[in-house]
């Protein structure tokens, strides 16, 4: 039985004979959340996507929104039967259709006042409600995009899909559209899943974020916990900045470097005693002038408001350092930090 508003549960699928692209996907999603999907290229984001509203078919697992059973491996109910809206990458709006036209689209079951009413509100809703005499080729991209998410939005679907929804948009367009949009959607109560490239609109946007790879999903968790506790690896890496040094965890919450203790909340505790790799991220480094860890600066990139610092300590350590950029070094420039994880972090040791 489905526990959450969308539930998606160990969801295989594949295109025709190929392997499967999809392997064995399992989330939820209360009603009214966004999600975001992470991950490199081709590893199945959109495949879920398809799958979700209906246009893939799946192999295996089962696909629940709102109690009601959409697929598994012998069900598909028709995309147009699943009440799933999509926003996609390009907008693809109705070239010859007004914007009110496009808007409208889907709405042919409504009577014609009605139909009119809610091309309304949703123009108002995106704040385009001056644009409805004009064409798909007199908008802007950030304009295209808000068309496309009216578009969507008014059959009132229980679900919306966006499949990189900002990817054609220049950076201070996509977050202002980003946070427009999710405050949209919150306003409307309306649950969805966004797919993107871009951990930070994931971050900024989603009330939970997947991160995948290779068809599997590595992680279903809020940005804190991705960021704060990855569960392997994979995410480790793929999730913001960071380096792995060497240690041994010796108590729960404490592990020995070659540059000394680092002290913090374990989140894996199964590797007391043992060799660990442990992940150090550029904000648990602090600059401070007095610790004895002394480290000397080997490549520094500016940031606006700080500068991420790569640092090589005595113990030949490589770590990475978050400094406000108030505080300006030079490469060659010593300086001294101290370590101050919150959390823990540590994997299994791998060979050197
Ligand atoms: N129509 C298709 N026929 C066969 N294989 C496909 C088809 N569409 C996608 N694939 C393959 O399925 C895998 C997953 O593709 P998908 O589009 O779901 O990935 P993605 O994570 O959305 O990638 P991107 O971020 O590049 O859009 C890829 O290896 C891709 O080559």
């Amino acid at each position: 039985m489905p526990d959450s508003f969308l539930q998606v549960n160990q969801l295989s699928a594949a295109y025709d004979q190929h392997e499967v692209v999809v392997n064995n996907v399992t989330f939820g999603l209360k009603e009214g959340e966004l999600a975001c999907l992470l991950g490199p290229s081709g590893c199945g984001k959109t495949t879920i996507l398809r799958a979700i509203s209906g246009f893939q078919s799946i192999r295996s697992g089962s696909i629940y929104l709102d109690g009601r059973l959409l697929s598994d491996a012998k069900t598909s109910v028709p995309p147009e039967r699943r009440n799933v809206g999509m926003v996609f990458q390009d907008h693809a709006l109705f070239p010859h259709l007004t914007i009110a036209n496009n808007v409208g689209f889907g709405l042919h079951q409504l009577a014609r006042s009605e139909r009119a009413q809610r091309v309304d509100d949703m123009l108002h809703l995106v704040g385009m409600a001056d644009y409805r005499n004009q064409y798909p080729h007199e908008l802007s991209g950030g304009q295209s995009q808000r068309i496309a998410l009216a578009r969507a939005l008014a059959p009132q679907p229980k679900l919306l899909l966006m499949d990189e929804p900002f990817s054609n948009l220049d950076t201070a367009l996509r977050e202002t559209l980003g946070y427009e949009v999710r405050s949209l959607l919150k306003e409307s109560g309306i649950t969805a899943i966004m797919v993107t490239h871009d951990q930070h609109d994931a971050f900024a946007l989603g009330d939970q974020v997947g991160v995948m790879a290779n068809g599997q999903l590595m992680q279903w968790d809020s940005s804190f916990g991705l960021y704060h506790a990855p569960n392997n690896r994979f995410v480790a890496n793929f999730i913001g900045d960071g380096v792995f040094v060497r240690g041994q965890m010796v108590e729960d919450n404490v592990v020995i470097t070659n540059f000394g203790e680092v002290r913090g909340e374990s989140v894996n505790h199964q590797h007391i005693g043992k060799d660990v790799d442990m992940l150090i991220r550029p904000d648990d480094v602090k600059y401070a002038p007095e610790s004895p860890i002394r480290a000397r600066v080997t490549r520094k990139a500016f940031k606006g408001a700080q500068t991420l610092y790569t640092i090589e300590t005595e113990s030949g350590d490589t770590l990475l350092s978050l400094v406000p950029s108030h505080d300006d070094y030079e490469i060659g420039d010593v300086i001294g930090v101290s370590i101050e994880a919150d959390h823990l972090v540590c994997f299994e040791q791998q060979p050197a």
